[in-house]
């Protein structure tokens, strides 16, 4: 991993082979959601190694000992729709018990801005740990919007996650939320006139649902 303040980049060969296998234009819905689904995976390890830990009292068949659990409220994964939907499986499979809030936001094929249609975060989100998820990261409008939703409702702990950045959305993120970790699977080239990341993977979304 990369670090750079608070943008991390993951070098783990399987998070880069499956993302290479992402971009190719000829893998299909159903290999791509499934890719999406394991990269998740291998980034939510990565992404909770610092999740916070306490000692309790357990009692094995021989004997009482102390023994470390995760500390506090359960984490909060937050999707923004749809594309991150995309990541939940992965990361509950590692975190079954994660609350999981939604917001949903498309951007505006027009302005490339971001619209919010709609967010329901899990109660107590001022307490927990949250993972924004959502696979592309491009001008940062929607990952910078979303991140304001969630601070607005009271979130503090926060982390964005992502599977390919461009440069410009890397930099207005960390600029606007100086204070989350953001970690992406790749950091492209650059976005081309419509807003796409290049050489990116096309609309994560449409690739995710089989949507055109
Ligand atoms: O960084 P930005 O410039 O905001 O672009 C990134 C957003 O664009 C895509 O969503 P889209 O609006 O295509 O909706 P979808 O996820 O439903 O496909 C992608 O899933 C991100 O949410
Ligand atoms: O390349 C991009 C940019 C924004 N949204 C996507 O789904 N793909
Ligand atoms: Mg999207």
């Amino acid at each position: 991993m990369i670090m750079n303040e608070n943008v991390t980049v993951f070098s783990h060969p399987l998070i880069k082979h499956k993302i290479s296998q992402l971009r190719d234009e000829t893998c299909k819905t159903k290999e791509f959601r499934a890719l999406v689904e394991e990269i998740s995976m291998l980034m939510g390890y990565e992404v909770l190694r610092d999740l916070e830990m306490e000692e309790i009292e357990i009692k094995t068949p021989l004997e009482t000992t102390m023994a470390p659990i995760i500390k506090g409220k359960k984490l909060a994964l937050v999707p923004i729709l749809r594309a991150g939907l995309g990541m939940t499986g992965g990361i509950l499979s590692l975190v079954p018990s994660a609350k999981v809030g939604h917001v949903g936001m498309y951007r505006d094929e027009e302005t490339l801005e971001p619209k919010e249609y709609y967010c329901k975060l899990p109660e107590g989100i001022d307490q927990r740990m949250i993972l924004i998820v959502d696979p592309m990261l491009a001008t940062g409008g929607s990952a910078d919007a979303a991140v304001q939703f969630v601070k607005q409702k009271g979130g503090k702990q926060i982390k964005f996650v992502s599977i390919i950045a461009a440069p410009e959305g890397v930099k207005r993120l960390s600029k606007a939320h100086p204070d989350i970790q953001i970690y992406c699977g790749e950091i492209d080239r650059e976005l081309n006139e419509n807003g796409y990341i290049l050489p990116g993977l096309g609309d994560a979304g449409d690739r995710i649902f089989g949507t055109k």
